[in-house]
């Protein structure tokens, strides 16, 4: 998989050498270019941001700078549209993925998505955001996705970008070890995972729930999946309505 990141803050993103995804960058899993947008200026100050129209508060980022650096990256193969026409773009075309506040919610569903693609283009906003004219010349080229990390406010979209990337990539055959772990970790099958267990056998006077030590796979698979369901219900109930009602069988749930 290929990624371009553009940003005007590229050190966010030095901890990409690190741990999994430094492996998979050194391995030839991934292939990432991060990119300064200020290389894509021209004035002294290398201008990226500008006053809103229409007035309010902060700054919005120019187009000129965008439009330049998708050039570069995504060279239009067909001559550039000059107005509003939307044109149909098969799955060849690459995904340019917006962090915003006001994007589609990003998901494991959407992390699987996004691992399938063969490049992904991360556009990191900052100031008020982007001049909304910058996505709307990109879809002549790219898919364009606006994703929101959660319904809170960032100062940018450099973390969320950092987030998405660590969902993704872990996703990627061979960059996690035992794929199996990927089977099994919250929100792999609409549920959250079990709680987890290790040495020693008891810790300050808490013991292992004795199923885990029965060795009765069967008994073990049925209990984790009675507290994965349980501890859907009392931390994400909204993520229950999701998944076909099931029937606990007290023997599963007892310890
Ligand atoms: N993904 C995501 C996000 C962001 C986010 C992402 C990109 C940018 C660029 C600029 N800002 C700052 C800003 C923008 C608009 N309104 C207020 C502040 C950003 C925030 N905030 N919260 C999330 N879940």
């Amino acid at each position: 998989m290929r990624v371009d990141v553009l940003t005007i803050f590229p050190d966010y993103f030095a901890p990409l050498e690190l741990s999994l995804i430094g492996k998979a960058r050194t391995t030839g899993l991934l292939d990432v270019g991060v990119h300064d947008l200020r290389q894509w200026t021209h004035d002294v100050h290398r201008t990226v941001d500008d006053t809103p129209y229409g007035g309010g508060p902060g700054m919005v980022m120019r187009p000129e700078p965008w439009g330049a650096a998708f050039d570069e990256l995504v060279p239009p193969d067909r001559p550039p549209l000059t107005g509003p026409e939307s044109v149909p773009l098969d799955d060849r075309a690459p995904v340019l993925i917006v962090p915003t506040p006001a994007g589609q919610r990003f998901d494991q569903a959407m992390a699987h998505a996004f691992a399938g693609e063969r490049r992904l283009i991360f556009a990191c906003g900052r100031y008020e955001g982007i001049d909304q004219r910058v996505l709307e010349e990109a879809a002549t080229r790219m898919r364009v996705r606006e994703v929101s990390l959660g319904d809170y406010v960032l100062f940018g979209g450099e973390v969320a970008v950092l987030v998405m990337l660590e969902a993704v990539v872990r996703l990627l055959p061979g960059v996690i070890g035992n794929a199996e772990s990927l089977t099994e970790e919250s929100h792999a099958n609409g549920l959250l995972e079990a709680p987890l267990y290790t040495k020693p056998a008891v810790w300050r006077g808490r013991e292992v729930p004795e199923v885990l030590r029965s060795g009765d796979h069967g008994r073990i698979a049925r209990w984790r999946r009675a507290q994965s369901l349980l501890r859907t219900a009392a931390q994400r109930p909204d993520m229950l309505a999701s998944t076909a009602p099931e029937t606990l069988d007290k023997h599963d749930v007892a310890t």
